[in-house]
């Protein structure tokens, strides 16, 4: 896969294109606030993507990523980061795509079949996260009702895995390694590749897992 995204409005025809809006329509899991996606990273419930991705951006706050990850609903973890946004690691702007792309590829290995269907269900079709006032991650309707314009970072990211996940014969995107950027760290230790969610037995869940509300 490639790491370069170019950054461009694009136009999409709603009427050809797969729109990700709500969660609670067909394509609506493919959405980051999707529930029903949980991940583990380190050995750690995180309840949503969207908690993993604003939890990434916090890598010397632990006790931050703490509070995004013990939210239940993806809004509210993201709400909990908003306080702290001064503090977002200072490169954010350059690795935040690279972020999301792991967190993608993370829910499809966690959720291999369920996402890789819903991934898979889209065919060709262009995939649009539809947004209000965000035309980096979306595109945002215009007044025609049918044109939405933006960079659609996040569907061209769904996108670009669904392509690979047609070609994944041999699963190989059940495993993801390491994002390659410095200090990419969960509670303070390094973020470890990441494989199926039921790998972990109870007997080898780490210690600090008591701590955590959200138990598999
Ligand atoms: N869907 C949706 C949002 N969009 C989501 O927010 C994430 C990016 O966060 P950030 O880069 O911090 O702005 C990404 O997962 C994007 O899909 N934001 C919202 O406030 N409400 C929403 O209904």
């Amino acid at each position: 896969m490639s790491s370069k995204i170019n950054y461009k409005l694009r136009e999409y025809l709603r009427s050809e294109s797969v729109v990700v809006h709500k969660t609670k329509e067909r394509f609506g899991g493919l959405s980051n606030m999707a529930a029903g996606f949980r991940l583990r990273i380190n050995g750690f419930i995180v309840p949503t993507s969207e908690a993993l991705y604003q939890a990434c951006r916090f890598p010397d706050l632990p006790d931050v990523q703490r509070e995004i990850i013990a939210q239940h609903s993806p809004m509210t973890a993201k709400m909990k980061g908003k306080p702290h946004r001064k503090d977002t690691r200072s490169d954010w702007e350059n690795v935040r795509h690279k972020v999301m792309r792991w967190c993608l590829r993370v829910k499809l290995a966690q959720h291999y079949k369920e996402f890789g269907r819903l991934l898979l269900a889209t065919k060709e079709k262009p995939i649009v996260e539809q947004s209000r006032k965000d035309h980096y991650w979306g595109a945002i309707p215009m007044q025609d009702g049918e044109t939405l314009m933006g960079e659609n970072v996040l569907g061209r990211l769904l996108m670009e895995l669904r392509e690979a996940l047609k070609n994944d014969t041999d699963e190989k995107l059940r495993f993801v390694p390491p994002l390659g950027i410095p200090n990419f760290t969960l509670y303070g230790e390094p973020i470890e590749p990441v494989g199926a969610l039921g790998t972990c037995v109870p007997g080898e869940v780490p210690a600090e897992l008591g701590e955590q509300r959200h138990l598999l």
